[in-house]
Order: C-alpha cells, then structure tokens, then sequence
C-alpha cells in the first residue's frame, strides 16, 4: 500500500542501530515515504529538534547513553506537537502500555512489519494536523506580533507580560525621551535596555555607565569627561562617555544610587542636552538617547528624600517595569533549556536531558536573583553533571534550600499572625482546613504537579495522591 497522506517535514527515525536504520528506511521508500531522516545518536535528539522541524519521530526505546524511555517524557514536554511512535520488542509490551500511558501515540514492535508502521504513521499524521490547525489559530489569536523579533532574540521568553514589554518597546524606541527599566536584579533589564538601543533607530554606540558607588566627581568625569588641567593629574583633556555615545544610546544603570548632585547635573542632561565638561565654561550638546535602570523603589528613595522628584518625572516619561522571574514562571522551562544549551558548549559537553523533577521543582523555586540566578544554577549544574539524566544531585543549591526549607524555624504564636489566620479562615480553623488549604495551594504553585506540590509540602506524593483522591 502507498500512503495517502502527504507531509512536507520528514520523519525522524531514531535508533542507534545502523541496520534497523537502514532497513527500516528502505522500507518506508519503498512505500512512497521517502522524506526520511535518520540519527543514531539519542543524545543528540533534543538539540537536533531544535533547528530540524519534522512531521514525526519513529523512537527506538533501548538506546545507550540515553534510552528512549527517559526521552519520551521530554518530548512530550518540549514538543508537545510532535507525534512520538515508539519501537520495542516484541516481548515488552508492558512498556510499550506505559508509553502510550507517558503520551506515544503509538508503538510498533521490532522486528518492524512495514504495512503496520504505515499505519501508524497515517494515524498519527491525521491526528496531529488537527491539533497543528488548532494551535496555529490559537497562536494567531495569541499572537502578539511583533514587528521587529529579531531585537529581542537574546530574550527567551513566553511570557505574555514580557511580550507586552516587546510592543511597548517598539512603540516607544524611537521617541527622544529617557526610558526607565525598573525590576529586581537580574531580570534582564540591561538586555531589555540593548533591545531599545537597537530599535531606536540611532546608529551610535551603545555606552553602559554603572552610577553605583560613583561620587560626584566620579560621575560628572567618567560622564561628561574634562578639560585638560581640570585637576591635578588631568595633563590630557578626556572626552566623557555621554561623547562616546553621541548619536547612540547612554545607559545608565543603578541610577537609584545616583548622589544628590549628580541629579542636578542629569536633570540639566535631560532638560537641555548641554553639560559642561569639568573645569570646562565651554557648554556641550548632546544628542544620545538615554536610558536608565534601577531594582531599587524611586518612589520609596524620593519619600525620603533620596531621589528628586523633578528627575524621576523626567526619566519616567517612558517607564518599563520587568516582572521578577517568580511572577513569570512559564519561562523557567524554556529559560532552563536556553542555559543548558549554552552551558553544555561553553564546557564542551552534551546538552544533558533534565530530570522531571529539575523542571518540576525550579518552576516552583523562588529565584531571588531572577535569570541571573537560574543561569548560574545550570552553568553550575551542567559543570558537574557527568552522563544520563540532569537530576537534582547536579544542583546543589537547590537541593540545599529544598532541604532546608523543610528546617526552617517556625513562626512563633503572636496576636498578628493569630489575627490574619482569624481573618483568613473567618474562626480558628481545624487541621483539616489548614491542611486542604495547604495542599490546594502547593497544588497550584506546582501548577497541578503532583510530585512537586509532595516535595513542597515535605509528604510522600503516593500520601499526597490519597489525599487528593479521597479528601474526607
Ligand atoms: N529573558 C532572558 N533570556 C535570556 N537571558 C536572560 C534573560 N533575562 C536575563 N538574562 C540573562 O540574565 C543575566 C542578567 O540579566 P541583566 O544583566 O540584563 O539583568 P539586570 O536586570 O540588568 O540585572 P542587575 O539589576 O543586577 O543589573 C544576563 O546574563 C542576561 O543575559
């Protein structure tokens, strides 16, 4: 039998055997399918899928290195639109029911019957071009176009609200007026800064001035540079950065450490784009965009009195805020694969495959160093992962601050908190609704993942399952 169905991206067969490669291949030619594409090496499948689109993957499951059993879950979770077929022995279909369980959409056994592979092919074919015609309209009406992608392409996200951030930026880039980049530390707010640069449309340099620590002379000098014979010590004239800069973009990072006077000097930046160099009478326009950031709360710092009022309205006139990485946790899957990847070519070694558990449980983590965290986290991990499977052993921090948050000490009884727990359940609650409220909530922090939410809630998930099934 020929099949009827036509596909435009190849089928992945993967199978480290190179005979059953090549036999299966010949096999599938010589019933008309002869878009096929082969790897022999399963180490290699993730990373292989990300820069090769195909319509199918045909899975051996005993593989060395990593077997297609530990692949499946991976697949299922990374590529959620690719049908999976899986290859076993004739003897094992016990495993064979437990992928189809883990989300194959088929097995066939070895040695393979062409006609029933076919089949299977044709199934899964059909099947998954409703679900693609169902998920490209989805993304269409999800879509939130942007005009120019390629200016956030060092940004991994799928988080709405950063895409949200990527439209107002590009509504915003080309405007004159300062921008502030507000968000705790390490979420990205120097990138989010560089993706402006880029859009603004000024072909300029891009000059970064980090305020903290600086002193006034510090930051009218390394700013606005000097005249020669400024100061002792200034036997040559020194062009500032803010020159550097000209027809680009300045950045100024930690500008809530800004001291009183190099706030005046800023304000007069902005309001005029003149400066003085120092010991210069010698007035200097500029034309640079500037752009500023801090993690610190300007309102806070201008209630007492820290920040100046009159320069915070100036630099908000386009204000950007980042959400921390904890209140986007959808990107903690994709940030994960991003930094593994470059972990594992940075040292030289393969991408490894993460445990569920890693994903499960960085998705629930708090992050308080945002992306800077995470990266560091994978780079750590991937440095001491050897073979098989990236589980929680390689990530020591974690598992330190897993364990020990089940140490913590307890809070002790105050008026406050009996208070809020009046307040919260209406009376003095029993164990019982304490308990319902604690396993609902780690239920929804895991978002519904049942070993995790057992993890955090420091029981056995098969207690955690009972419970869940029989809450009485
Ligand atoms: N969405 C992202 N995708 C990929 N990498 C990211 C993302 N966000 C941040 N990073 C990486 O995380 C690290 C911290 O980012 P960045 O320096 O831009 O943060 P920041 O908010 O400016 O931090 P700080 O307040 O400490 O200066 C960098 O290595 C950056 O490349």
């Amino acid at each position: 039998m020929k099949t009827k169905i036509n596909f435009q991206l190849p089928i992945l067969l993967v199978d480290d055997d190179p005979v059953v490669l090549e036999v299966s291949m010949t096999a599938l030619e010589s019933e008309g399918i002869s878009n096929v594409v082969t790897l022999s090496d399963s180490r290699k499948l993730v990373h292989f899928l990300e820069s090769n689109p195909v319509s199918l993957i045909i899975l051996d499951l005993v593989m060395p290195h990593v077997s297609g059993m530990e692949l499946l879950p991976v697949l299922i979770r990374d590529f959620p639109h690719l049908p999976v077929i899986v290859m076993t022995s004739n003897d094992d279909l016990d495993t064979a029911v437990r992928c189809i369980k883990a989300g194959a959409t088929d097995y066939i056994t070895k040695p393979m019957d062409v006609e029933r592979l076919l089949l299977s092919v044709e199934k899964a074919l059909q099947v998954n071009e409703l679900s693609t015609e169902n998920r490209n309209l989805r993304e269409y009406l999800l879509n939130d176009r942007l005009e120019y992608p390629s200016a956030f392409e060092s940004m991994v996200t799928t988080s709405k609200k950063m895409r949200a951030i990527f439209q107002y930026i590009e509504v915003i880039a080309k405007s004159d007026q300062p921008v502030l980049i507000t968000g705790e530390t390490g979420v990205g707010k120097e990138l989010i800064a560089r993706a402006i640069g880029e859009l603004s449309g000024k072909r300029g340099a891009f000059v970064t001035v980090n305020a903290a620590g600086l002193d006034d002379n510090m930051f009218s000098d390394t700013l606005f540079g000097h005249k020669r014979g400024a100061f002792t010590g200034a036997d040559q004239a020194r062009e500032g950065l803010i020159s550097t800069a000209a027809g680009g973009t300045l950045f100024l990072d930690e500008i809530g450490d800004l001291n009183e006077m190099s706030q005046v000097k800023l304000l007069r930046l902005i309001q005029e784009n003149e400066f003085y160099p120092v010991g210069s009478d010698i007035i200097k326009r500029t034309d640079a965009r500037l752009l500023v950031a801090t993690n610190q709360d300007l309102t806070k710092l201008i209630a007492s009195n820290k920040f100046r009022k009159d320069l915070y309205y100036r630099l908000c006139a386009h204000h950007i805020h980042i959400p921390p990485l904890s209140e986007r946790r959808e990107d903690i899957p994709i940030l994960l694969d991003h930094f593994l990847e470059k972990a594992s070519k940075s040292l030289n070694k393969p991408k490894p495959v993460p445990s569920r558990e890693v994903v499960a449980l960085l998705s629930t983590y708090q992050f308080d160093g945002n992306v800077r965290e995470l990266h560091a986290m994978v780079f750590d991990a991937v440095a001491r992962y050897s073979t098989g499977l990236l589980t929680l052993e390689s990530f020591a921090g974690l598992f330190a601050n897993v364990n020990t948050s089940l140490d913590v000490a307890l809070p002790q009884p105050s008026k406050e908190l009996d208070e809020s727990i009046y307040e919260f359940f209406g009376r003095f609650p029993t164990i019982k609704e304490v308990e319902d409220y604690l396993i609902s909530s780690a239920m929804n922090l895991t978002s519904g993942n049942q070993r995790s939410a057992a993890m955090l809630l420091g029981i056995a998930r098969q207690t955690l399952s009972k419970r869940l099934s029989n809450p009485a």
